[in-house]
């Protein structure tokens, strides 16, 4: 069986010659829900890009900066695959600002997920076949905003707004889900919320989940495994229950902001000492 994401010596050099990405390799199994930290400008957006086959990474002479999603060629040496589109329709993307169209039902932006599957004609008039408006709304009453299936998008709040997205990632029958920093603008509560919904759809349905994250508790909590980067760098790829402040300082040496905002503050309120740990490991 094919992984669900393979990532070889991927490296992406941006105007200005600074590398955005350095190297990468990285395997994904199909069920795994993943973790990408990481501080801010560290690649985290610019590795999810080009697995989606958004960016090319730079082109090399020999046989290297391959991508490819459930076995399928996303991107070699540069150069992006000629069934690109065919290959993105089978990730399902959620955003930070959630994606939705704010004049539209809350049921039509979770029914967008059927889009890719549908001929021309129907897409036009939006005129969607009964099955997928039934999978609709089951998959808001999965995510629990179902209430709100006739409300315009721009009405909800931004958890129940980024529920309507995995909503429509699960119209969409993607078996991938690439999250980019889905908690960012969200409130302790509705993080936690949507993370669980996350794990629940790895766990119920075994999607794979990668979704990237500014802080640690989170990833340790709701993903077995988590990838670090640092300037476009793999710098830990490993079960998230080894991450400690400790752990963290080493890897983050040398940029003790970085490392003090990847712990986090949720972890800290329960135990008053990571503090002074963490200055222990960096120093
Ligand atoms: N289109 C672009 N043109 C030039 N530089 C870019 C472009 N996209 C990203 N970069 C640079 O690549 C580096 C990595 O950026 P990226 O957005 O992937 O980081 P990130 O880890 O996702 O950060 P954040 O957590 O703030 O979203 C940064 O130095 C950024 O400035």
């Amino acid at each position: 069986m094919a992984s669900a994401i393979e990532v070889r010596s991927l490296s992406k050099t941006f105007g200005g010659g600074r590398k955005a990405l350095d190297g990468i390799d990285l395997v994904i199994e199909p069920g795994e829900m993943v973790a990408l930290i990481g501080a801010s400008g560290s690649g985290k957006s610019t590795l999810m890009r080009h697995i989606a086959g958004l960016v090319a990474g730079d082109r090399h002479a020999t046989a290297s900066g391959t991508i490819t999603v459930n076995g399928r060629m996303v991107q070699d040496r540069g150069r992006l695959g000629r069934d690109i589109r065919d290959i993105r329709s089978e990730i399902g993307f959620i955003f930070q600002q959630f994606g939705l169209v704010n004049r539209m039902s809350v049921l039509t932006n979770t029914l967008c997920g059927a889009l890719g599957r549908l001929p021309q004609w129907r897409t036009l008039f939006k005129l969607f076949p009964a099955a997928d408006r039934q999978l609709a709304l089951e998959a808001l009453a999965r995510v629990g905003v179902s209430d709100w299936s006739y409300e315009r998008a721009g009405t909800l709040s931004g958890g129940q707004q980024q529920r309507v997205a995995i909503a429509r990632a699960l119209v969409q029958k993607a078996p991938i889900v690439m999250a980019d920093e889905p908690i960012a603008s969200l409130d302790p509560a509705s993080s936690r919320n949507v993370m669980e919904i996350l794990q629940r759809i790895n766990m119920e349905d075994r999607i794979t989940v990668v979704v990237t994250l500014h802080q640690v508790d989170y990833a340790v909590r709701y993903c077995p495994r988590t990838v670090a980067l640092r300037r476009g760098q793999i710098v830990y790829d490993g079960p998230s229950a080894r991450l400690t402040p400790e752990l963290l300082g080493e890897l983050y040496a040398g940029d003790q902001e970085a490392a003090a905002a990847l712990w986090g503050t949720s972890l800290q309120e329960n135990a008053d000492s990571l503090e002074m740990k963490l200055a222990a490991g960096l120093s």
